[in-house]
């Protein structure tokens, strides 16, 4: 692997880079970082923790060292939390330039971030909703004279979900120059790369280190199989043995909604483990404040939304736990790569109950890395063994590594537990969480939830109501195609869900065997 120096970085960056233990380049730095130099727009793709962020803030600001102004780079990506520490990133390699970097994110004072703007930062790292709303509500900042336009997550940004970029996104395009150079980074790019080929027009250079899996080899992924009930009791018992063994352990706990987050938070909170919980119904400072906690380890355990799936870069974190399987295996793969980081290792443990079954093979499938194979040609400086896939459209120069040497299991293995302990604890938990529920109820969560989503749709110049009605009426759509999809899917997983289905129930039976045993014992 070619060192900093030979990529072309100036010195003064080399040895900024070699400060902050950046010493040797990862192969989505050494791939990405001539094309940018030579003012190519670039499309990267590697997995987790592979050093993405890097790979275009080292650029970036060698050429803002030779002609530095302001506004020079926007950097977008999907969650506040994210742009902080992009910014952090910017900070300490740009030190010696004195660069000027303005975080615009929500939930933050917006006159201040204008005042800000006004001020010609070098650097602008921002979430699409808010600068959008700057560039409609004030002229004191132009982006007309922008030379990067980054998209961090590019994928995300582009993907319609419940939190929509699109409409932001088009506000924003239409305030940059055409003429700039576009990179776009994420760890699961190849799904969109039509929507991103539209954004990247300047000769633009593709790269994938493809493997046989899309997650890293470093991390040992789990499943456990249990039954929705006694879920609660599984997840107590695991972060106890993973506390009683390794003291000095962080873990994420991701969870599909706030209300679960903020529940569980509560819960473990009762069982004296310490916790923050992270999600989008919490106010920003509150947020902040959370991850702050927990970078530094004074709490152990992070409980979150999939607000913290993608990006967050926490090297302590050596387990995640996923409380629900996600069930869109994208979110799957961001999730688990918070831990394994940087070539460290991490071990993942997916909740799958008797609903998710199909979700775990929906999963499996999608970790293995399918190549779109053309040609097969020898690149540059890499070595003779790795063999090099060049496709895509002609506009377009697609190399892809693809590293034979992969020797990963593809299959996710399942994690044992002693079941007799998770019985032990059982009731209490079952108990302590009702508790936590009930709490909840009294402190309005539910209603406060409406009452925030209707003063953004205010904010956003829309009608709560008639947004419900239109909401409702997708709905209906949407449930309809699902129920049709659902029926293809279930009669292609049905044969494997039986087989599943067989072991769970007799885990259940052994279960309620013990339970029986010992409550006669107790007599
Ligand atoms: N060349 C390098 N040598 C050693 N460590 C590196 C190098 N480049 C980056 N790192 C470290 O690797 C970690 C992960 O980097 P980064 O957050 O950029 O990953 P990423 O590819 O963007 O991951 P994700 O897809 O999760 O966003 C960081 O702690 C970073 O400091």
């Amino acid at each position: 692997m070619a060192a900093f120096r030979e990529l072309g970085l100036a010195p003064w960056l080399v040895e900024q880079a070699r400060q902050m233990g950046l010493s040797r380049p990862t192969p989505v730095q050494a791939s990405c970082i001539p094309p940018i130099l030579q003012g190519r727009d670039c499309l990267g793709c590697a997995k987790t923790g592979s050093g993405k962020t890097a790979a275009f803030v080292l650029p970036v600001l060698q050429v803002l060292s030779e002609d530095p102004y302001g506004i020079f780079c926007l950097v977008l990506t999907p969650t506040r939390e994210l742009a902080y520490q992009i910014a952090e990133q910017f900070r300490v390699l740009g030190k010696p330039l004195g660069l000027k970097d303005c975080v615009v994110v929500g939930g933050l004072d917006m006159v201040a971030q204008a005042l800000e703007l006004s001020r010609k930062p070098h650097v602008v790292i921002a979430t699409p909703g808010r600068l959008a709303d700057h560039l409609r509500s004030s002229n004191t900042f132009s982006l007309k004279k922008l030379k990067f336009l980054v998209l961090d997550e590019a994928d995300r940004l582009l993907e319609q979900g419940c939190a929509d970029f699109t409409a932001d996104l088009e506000v924003i395009l239409e305030a940059v120059p055409a003429r700039r150079q576009t990179l776009l980074f994420s760890a699961t790019l190849t799904d969109t790369l039509n929507e991103l080929k539209s954004l990247a027009m300047n000769r633009p250079f593709f790269w994938e280190a493809a493997s046989e899996v899309r997650t890293v080899d470093e991390l040992d992924q789990r499943y456990l199989l249990v039954p929705e009930a006694v879920k609660d009791a599984y997840l107590v018992h695991l972060i106890q043995t993973f506390q009683d063994e390794h003291e000095d352990w962080s873990i994420i706990i991701f969870t599909k909604t706030c209300k679960e987050c903020q529940i569980l938070n509560m819960m473990l909170r009762k069982f004296s483990f310490p916790s923050v919980a992270l999600h989008s119904m919490m106010k920003q400072r509150q947020r902040f404040a959370a991850l702050a906690k927990f970078k530094s380890s004074i709490f152990k355990i992070l409980i979150a939304t999939d607000v913290a799936a993608r990006g967050l870069d926490i090297p302590t974190v050596q387990v995640v736990i996923n409380h629900n399987t996600p069930g869109l295996p994208k979110i799957y793969i961001h999730r688990v790569g918070r831990t394994a980081r940087a070539g460290r290792n991490g071990i993942s443990i997916t909740m799958v109950t008797q609903y998710d079954i199909h979700l775990v093979h929906a999963i499996e499938e999608e970790i293995r890395n399918r190549p779109n194979k053309c040609n097969i040609f020898y690149y540059g400086n890499c070595r003779r063994e790795d063999v090099i896939l060049c496709c895509g459209p002609a506009e377009v120069t697609t190399i892809i590594t693809y590293d034979n040497k992969s020797t990963h299991k593809l299959k996710l293995q399942e994690f044992s537990v002693e079941e007799k302990l998770v019985l032990d604890i059982l009731n209490h938990v079952n108990v302590t969480r009702r508790e936590c529920e009930i709490e909840l109820e009294y402190m309005d969560f539910d209603e406060k939830k409406e009452i925030n989503k209707r003063k953004q749709m205010i904010l956003e110049g829309k009608d709560p109501d008639l947004e419900e009605k239109r909401k409702a009426e997708l709905a209906k759509i949407k449930k309809k195609n699902n129920k049709f999809r659902e029926k293809v899917q279930q009669t292609l997983q049905e044969k494997k869900q039986l087989q599943m289905k067989r072991k769970l129930q007799k885990k259940m039976e052994k279960m309620e065997r013990r339970n029986k045993m010992h409550a006669k014992e107790e007599k």
